[in-house]
């Protein structure tokens, strides 16, 4: 053909001679923006990465904001509009790639958002702050401790003196607290009903035990004295069963049941059991059949074997204790507990046992006096005793506790809360543990609480990496290695725990002087694992930090416990005070902290208030920079913005851990899922405080380690946006596609939680949501609602 030349005369531009580049993956606006971008239509959103080029907290140690190339400075209005990439719905433009989708799209760049820009600021601090000395603070007088000034002693209060003596010498217990000097006279002298208030660690488990053993002690049989005789042919492990405690979870009943077996070891004649779950049904059933005189049981486990174990002969039953009763019926154990009563009311019997009353004593216990409680004494009492402790406040009054508040903190117990930015919560606790252990013996064991299983799962791993920062993980390991431990116990515990995983070198806070272990406890964890871990957490001498949901707040006893963090306030303020008072227990000295988000998260201090009868003087404020100073700078780190730079660097170091490794990504992911979900789920009280509409879930994401927020929240109330909406609806088809066997599976395997929230509901058996509780309806609903299955959410 021949060439006529026309060509030569047009421009054809050099599109025509480049291939043109194919976009593949993502949805059609990503493919669009792409090949926009690619055609200099559209300029190209900034999102270096450290990986190209951007620098970090250490050559960048404002950490403003990087322009396109790389410069720093402000950015245009418009980009300081949008505030933060990372907000924007993820897109495959943006994520990072997925484990199994190589070659999807334009390669995935990334979003790294500064830690201390774009954050919102706290109200003005008009509170103390805590930056007292640590010898300048008042010192209250403690509201819990043993009478230890008072004339009285545990036989002045009617106790014989087998027993005094048992507690004198065998247990080293001098004198009664104010709840035990109230409720050890009433308990022996009377059979009329009780209801037991007292604040936390102020001894309530023996306020009620205590009397519980003198009195059947002291019964006849046969018309000898049992406990004078010490005739062993006169009573025996079948003469009946005379009382029952009802506790709310497996731990506590474990832990009274200790409580218990301590105090008979001066009257081996008696013997106590539990049946608690957990083990097969079988040997509980053993246990019933030898004979038990004194029964500790969850109730779902009673009433079940009450239906099912016709050797269950409670027809001598006349004390029943229900202790943690605002937990009982938190869980629902309202029905459960009718039934029990009803069965023990129409099964009763008169007995040749002499000195056994003749109508049976119920006993109900409770740190607190909110509306369930009330309901439970409804239902559970006749003709109650209210029986408080009569506390001596500053001035020398005597006032009695319950009076003007349904509950006090211990006086004792020092409060703070900090106000950190969504950004910066993980480094601001990471600060705090830091400064907390960077001296070794000034705080021996903390714990730090978050909202839900997956949370812990998160935050362990994060502070046990290998590489973790400036910290030296070898060190915390071979120092564990080398000590020459004195305690078989400890070890033992502390072997089994490790084995199962839930306890590691704290690499993220440790120093070679101070190595702390960190221990791990969820109610998604199989029981014997709880066990184990928290048995070697409550017996380590070492510097110990327990990272938990509310499976920990509720009776638990773990000695040596200097600092509680709520790292994730709690889902009501009755649950807060459940958890602040495993500290400063018995009128020894302890520490809280509770972080709350700048906005509306700061009003909830109204609420902490409330909580001192004196309307909170001793609840500071603690400055998040300060912490962060602190934990991060050092004292000896004259540079001002060093720890902004040494704070980045460790957040980024977490980033790139959580990136690099899908496993690690994934748990980060779950916890941010997980985390927002709990946090719909504060009673509707106190929603305006928390309020998840108020959260900014790019900036949460940051707290995860994660550089963009993970879509798929299903949370009642969080607006999706479209984009996650068109995913759901994706996934809800290829789940439709599913078979019938294999979705109602899953529905089974579903089991009641409080939304993500972790939940220390251990009794096997399921509860209807029938409370009248507004508060726990509202956790059920929010339950239906999450509708995520027990793998995806660790619902416990
Ligand atoms: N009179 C006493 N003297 C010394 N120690 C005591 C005395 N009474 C109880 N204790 C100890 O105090 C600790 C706390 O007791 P307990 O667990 O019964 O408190 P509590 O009021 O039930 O707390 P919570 O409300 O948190 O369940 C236990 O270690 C117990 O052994």
């Amino acid at each position: 053909m021949a060439d006529d030349g026309m060509l030569l005369n047009f421009s054809i531009g050099d599109s025509v001679l480049k291939p043109e580049t194919k976009f593949r993956g993502g949805s059609w606006r990503d493919r669009l923006s792409a090949k926009k971008v690619a055609q200099g239509k559209r300029a190209p959103r900034s999102r270096n990465s450290r990986s190209n080029g951007q620098p970090t907290g250490e050559n960048n140690p404002n950490n403003e904001r990087l322009g396109p190339r790389g410069e720093s400075g402000p950015r245009p209005n418009k980009r300081q509009k949008t505030e933060d990439e990372d907000f924007r719905p993820s897109t495959s433009a943006n994520r990072e790639p997925r484990e199994g989708a190589p070659g999807r799209g334009p390669k995935p760049k990334q979003i790294i958002s500064s830690l201390f820009s774009f954050n919102p600021t706290p109200k003005d601090a008009t509170e103390e702050e805590d930056n007292k000395g640590e010898g300048e603070e008042e010192q209250a007088k403690p509201s819990n401790a043993p009478l230890i000034d008072g004339i009285e002693d545990f036989t002045a209060l009617g106790l014989g003196s087998t027993l005094a003596a048992h507690l004198l010498t065998k247990m080293e217990l001098k004198a009664p607290t104010a709840i035990q000097k109230a409720s050890i006279p009433q308990l022996l002298k009377e059979d009329s009903d009780a209801f037991i208030q007292a604040q936390t660690g102020s001894g309530k488990t023996l306020a009620y035990l205590l009397p519980l053993v003198e009195r059947i002690m002291a019964l006849r049989y046969n018309g000898k004295s049992l406990y004078e005789s010490k005739n062993m042919d006169a009573v025996h492990r079948d003469s009946g069963l005379f009382a029952i405690v009802l506790a709310p979870t497996r731990e506590l009943c474990k832990q009274i049941s200790v409580v218990l077996e301590n105090l008979l070891r001066c009257a081996h004649w008696i013997v106590a059991g539990t049946v608690i779950g957990g083990e097969k049904k079988k040997s509980e059933k053993a246990r019933l059949r030898k004979g038990l005189n004194i029964l500790v049981a969850t109730p779902g486990r009673l009433a079940d074997h009450l239906d099912n174990t016709q050797v269950l002969d409670v027809s001598n039953v006349r004390w029943l204790v229900l202790d943690e009763g605002d937990r009982l019926m938190d869980l629902g154990f309202e029905d459960e507990i009718q039934g029990i009563m009803k069965k023990l009311d129409t099964r009763q019997r008169q007995s040749s046992v002499v000195g056994l009353p003749e109508k049976r004593t119920t006993v109900l216990c409770s740190a607190t006096l909110k509306m369930n409680v009330q309901r439970l004494g409804e239902i559970s009492l006749k003709d109650a005793v209210y029986i408080k402790a009569e506390l001596t406040d500053e001035d020398g009054k005597e006032g009695s506790e319950g009076e003007e508040a349904a509950f006090t903190v211990p006086a004792q117990l020092k409060q703070s809360y900090v106000v950190a930015a969504s950004k910066l919560r993980l480094v601001t606790l990471t600060a705090l543990m830091k400064r907390t252990f960077a001296r070794k013996g000034s705080v021996m064991k903390a714990i730090v609480f978050v909202s839900c299983a997956d949370s812990v799962e998160f935050h362990f791993e994060v502070f046990t990496r290998k590489d973790s920062g400036d910290t030296d993980a070898k060190a915390a390991d071979s120092s564990e290695d080398d000590k020459e431990e004195d305690d078989e116990k400890e070890n033992r515990d502390k072997s089994k725990a490790a084995q199962h995983g839930t306890i590691r070198p704290a690499t993220a806070f440790s120093n070679p002087s101070n190595p702390v272990t960190i221990y791990k406890l969820h109610g998604s964890l199989q029981q014997y694992v709880r066990t184990s871990t928290l048995g070697a957490f409550a017996k380590s001498k070492e510097p110990a930090v327990l990272i938990c949901t509310d499976v920990a707040s509720r009776g638990l006893d773990l000695p040596n416990v200097d600092l509680v963090v709520e790292y994730d306030p709690a889902f009501s303020s009755d649950e807060h005070l459940h958890r602040i008072g495993r500290t400063a227990r018995l009128g020894r000295d302890g520490r809280a902290m509770v972080f709350l988000l700048p906005g509306s998260e700061e009003n909830y201090v109204e609420i902490l208030k409330k909580g001192y009868r004196d309307g909170g003087k001793a609840l500071t404020r603690t400055d998040a920079n300060e912490l962060l100073k602190r934990g991060f700078g050092g004292n000896t780190d004259a540079t001002s913005r060093g720890w902004e730079a040494k704070a980045t660097d460790w957040q980024l170091d977490v980033e790139r851990w959580s990136l690099e490794d899908p496993q690690s990504l994934e748990l980060a992911r779950k916890a941010f899922q997980s985390h927002i979900r709990a946090y719909a789920t504060h009673v509707a009280a106190e929603r305006s405080y928390f309020n998840i509409k108020e959260l900014h879930l790019g900036h949460l994401a940051k707290a995860f380690a994660l550089r963009d927020r993970p879509s798929k929240i299903n949370v009642p109330g969080l607006r999706q946006t479209k984009d996650d909406t068109r995913k759901d609806f994706k996934a809800d088809r290829r789940v439709s596609g599913k078979s019938e066997s294999n979705a109602s599976d899953d529905k089974k395997r579903k089991k009641p939680s409080s939304g993500g929230r972790d939940n220390d509901d251990n009794d096997e058996k399921p509860r209807p949501a029938n409370s009248d509780d507004a508060a726990r309806k509202m956790r059920s609903k929010m339950r239906e609602l999450a509708g995520g299955g027990a793998g995806e959410f660790n619902l416990a």
